[in-house]
Formats: C-alpha cells, sequence, structure tokens
C-alpha cells in the first residue's frame, strides 16, 4: 500500500481558485420535544457548524411541536411583537407544521418524530407522499397496524421520500441497518434471540434483593430509559414491538398480537392511569421478590429475552444460567444475535447500551445524516 505525500505549499502560491458551492440546506422539524427530542436538539446545535464548515451542510431548525403547542422559527411579527421577540407558540398542528418545515421552495425537509405516539404516526403517509423525509425512534409505525405499514412504505416509494428508524431497536446500536444489510445482499434470516430492552436489563441487573423493584424503576425512568409510560416496558409490550420491527425488516408479517408476551404487571395496576401506576409501584415489589428468589434458589439469574423462529415469537422474563452470556451483560446492555444462512455456525452478534435519551437522539440524527447523504452531502472523511 503507499501513500501519496502532497509537494509542500510554497506559501507565495496563490490558493487555488475554487468554485463556491452554496450549503446544501435542509429543513428540520422536531415533534416530541421530551428526554430523547430535547437530546436531538442539543447534539443538532452543538454539531450545525461542523457540519456546515466540513460537509457543506446547513441545518435549518424550523420548529419544534408537542401534542399541544408548537413553536415556528420565524412565527409572525405580530406574535413577537408583543413578546419582545421571544419565541412564542401556537396550538399544535400537525400537517400545518409538517408545512411549515418543508417550506415553499421545495426545500429538503425532514421531520424527526421523537413521540411515542400513534396520532403522530398515522401522519407519516401523508407527509411521505409530500416528500417530507422522516426519521424517528417511535416503535409505532413500524410495529402498529400492518395495513398503516404498507400504506406507509406505498408512500415512501411512490415519492422517493425516506424514513429510518434505526433508533427502534437496540436506540443506538446499529441493529435495524445490519439486518437490512443482510437481507438486501441475499441473506435470510432464521432467527432472532436477544434482550431488547434497556430499562429491563438494567432492572435485572441491579435487582439483588437488596433495593424493592419499585425503587429501580422508578430510577430507570428518572434517567430516561423507560417508555413515556413504563408500564410499556413491563408488559412486554416494549419489546414484542421490536421484534415485529425485526420480523418485519426480514421479510415476515409479523404483527403485535402473533407475539407471546409474559406480563410483570399485577393484573391491578394494568388497567389504572400511568400517574396512578406510578403512584403504586409497590404494589409490584411482592411479586417481583418472589420471582427473584425463585431464580436464585436454582441459581439462575433473570433476564429478559425475546425470541423469533420459524415457528414462534415470544418475550418474557426467563431464569437463565449464570454461565449464560445473557447473564454477563451489563447497565443497559441490549444483545441482539442474528443466525442467518450465511451467519448459520456462529450468529452475529450486536451488543452494547440499549435505552439513554443521548444514544438515541444519536440514532435519530444519523438517519438524519443518512437522508442528506442521499441527498448528495458527502460524508466521508477523504
Ligand atoms: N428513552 C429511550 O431510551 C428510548 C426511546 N425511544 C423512543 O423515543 C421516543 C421518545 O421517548 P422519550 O423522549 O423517552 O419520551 P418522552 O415522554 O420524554 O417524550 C415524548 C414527547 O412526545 C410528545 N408527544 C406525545 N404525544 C404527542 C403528539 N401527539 N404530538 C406531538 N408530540 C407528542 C410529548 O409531549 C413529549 O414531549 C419514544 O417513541 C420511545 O419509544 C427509543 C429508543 C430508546
Ligand atoms: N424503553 C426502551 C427504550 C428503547 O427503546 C428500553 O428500555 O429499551
Amino acid at each position: 500500500m503507499s501513500i501519496a505525500i502532497a509537494p509542500p505549499r510554497s506559501p507565495l502560491r496563490a490558493a487555488p481558485l475554487r468554485a463556491v458551492v452554496p450549503p446544501f440546506a435542509v429543513n428540520i422539524g422536531i415533534v416530541g420535544p421530551g428526554k430523547v427530542g430535547s437530546a436531538l436538539l442539543t447534539q443538532l446545535r452543538l454539531a450545525a457548524p461542523r457540519l456546515l464548515r466540513d460537509c457543506n451542510l446547513e441545518l435549518h431548525l424550523r420548529g419544534v411541536s408537542d401534542s399541544r403547542h408548537m413553536w415556528l422559527d420565524c412565527d409572525d411579527d405580530a406574535l413577537n411583537s408583543r413578546t419582545h421577540g421571544a419565541q412564542t407558540w401556537r396550538p399544535a398542528e400537525l400537517d400545518e407544521f409538517a408545512a411549515y418545515v418543508a417550506g415553499e421552495r421545495g426545500e429538503a425537509a425532514v421531520l424527526a418524530d421523537c413521540s411515542a405516539s400513534d396520532v403522530v404516526a398515522d401522519h407519516y403517509a401523508g407527509w411521505l407522499a409530500a416528500g417530507i423525509h422522516v426519521v424517528t425512534p417511535n416503535k409505532r409505525a413500524a410495529s402498529g397496524p400492518l395495513e398503516r405499514w404498507r400504506k406507509i412504505g406505498g408512500a415512501a416509494s411512490a415519492s422517493g421520500a425516506r424514513l429510518h428508524y434505526e433508533g427502534t431497536v437496540g436506540a443506538g446500536l446499529p441493529v435495524v441497518q445490519t439486518l437490512r444489510d443482510l437481507i438486501d445482499t441475499g441473506d435470510e434470516l432464521t432467527a432472532v434471540e436477544g434482550m431488547l430492552s434497556g430499562t429491563l436489563a438494567w432492572l435485572f441487573n441491579r435487582f439483588d434483593g437488596s433495593v424493592p423493584f419499585s425503587a429501580l424503576v422508578r430510577e430507570a425512568h428518572a434517567m430516561g430509559y423507560t417508555e413515556p409510560d413504563p408500564r410499556d416496558d413491563l408488559s412486554g409490550t416494549d419489546v414484542a414491538r421490536k421484534l415485529v420491527i425485526l420480523a418485519r425488516e426480514a421479510g415476515l408479517a409479523l404483527s403485535l398480537e402473533d407475539v407471546a408476551v409474559r406480563s410483570l404487571i399485577p393484573a391491578a395496576l394494568a388497567g389504572c392511569s400511568r400517574e396512578e401506576f406510578m403512584e403504586n409501584l409497590e404494589g409490584m415489589d411482592a411479586p417481583m421478590s418472589a420471582l427473584l428468589s425463585e431464580a436464585q434458589a436454582s441459581g439462575h439469574v433473570l433476564r429478559h429475552v425475546a425470541r423469533l423462529d420459524g415457528r414462534q415469537a415470544s418475550v418474557g422474563v426467563q431464569a437463565i444460567d449464570r454461565e449464560h452470556a445473557f447473564a454477563h451483560s451489563r447497565l443497559t446492555d441490549n444483545v441482539v444475535r442474528f443466525a442467518t444462512r450465511r451467519y448459520c455456525d456462529n450468529a452475529l452478534v450486536v451488543q452494547g447500551p440499549g435505552a439513554g435519551p443521548e444514544v438515541t437522539a444519536a440514532a435519530v440524527f444519523a438517519d438524519l445524516l443518512r437522508v442528506a447523504g442521499a441527498m448528495g452531502v458527502k460524508r466521508c472523511a477523504c
């Protein structure tokens, strides 16, 4: 291998004349400025000068919307004059928000849906049909009704707009793209096995009986690992959604109802409001202590495991041997083992932290850069 060394430049030599290429501008709208959305806003702000300098990519944050309010970057003068130019909000209306982010001159536009809402997912097909790209860690579209998911895919194909959702499985880990690359290059998935919940991994790594389970759930919630309603994690539904996403990525028409789910939520806490559930979390302590004691008595540890093979899809807590690879995971580690036609003797394994606002926001950000890359923005360091 040879490395070309550039001749030293004479300080007297005039700098070569370069055509000034105007920056490639991307309009961005954030839906759901919660933990992940806020982390994304910070990452965008910090990276913007570097992306402009190194990649000639200009990020325009055009607006932010939650379920009730939206903030648009220029807003109108009358509103601003009343608040001395400060950002003002107006009632949220998602399609109006999307149209504003898209602009009027055919600019490239990306909406980052950082909510956990089905209402927002209902809008993807329309946005994609209008040429607006969507990036999201929200699992609702990719694991929701098959009919809606197919409509979303059809809208993206028809307009050429892109939908990326790497953050939906494994947060910042390269799980969805890894599977897609395998399938696109002609491999076939035979089975997936793994620990797909950062929250449940963290809880079972910490839960040794010295601290009540409820206290650990409150801690996981405060650290931003859980879903907005932690019951989505504890019931296994969030993991089932991830399994559905992976199955669909591999070409299987799996739905949430097809996954056998073993919930950890006591029946008495299943139907109440999220606030009541959080107030009454102690109701989980006795059953969880019993589960732990049983596992410990037989020399096992508790782990939340998901499985999909040719016969069935299942998620739930298991007592597993202390020597098992899953027993040696740390903190919020997710482990995803892909068994495929090529990776048949030894599975392809993706492992690492699988929850948290920062790593998840980075996955959304990387998806956004993938969209810009597909539009011709140069991203490599060469
Ligand atoms: N926290 C994590 O570690 C990970 C989260 N995710 C996903 O990221 C998403 C966001 O999670 P968090 O930030 O932790 O939740 P969060 O509860 O902190 O934030 C959710 C935000 O969505 C907004 N929202 C709710 N309904 C809305 C609607 N109809 N229209 C507009 N905005 C709406 C809420 O106001 C809030 O600002 C979820 O879909 C979650 O599954 C994915 C991977 C990891
Ligand atoms: N609550 C989820 C967040 C990522 O999807 C988890 O704990 O894995």
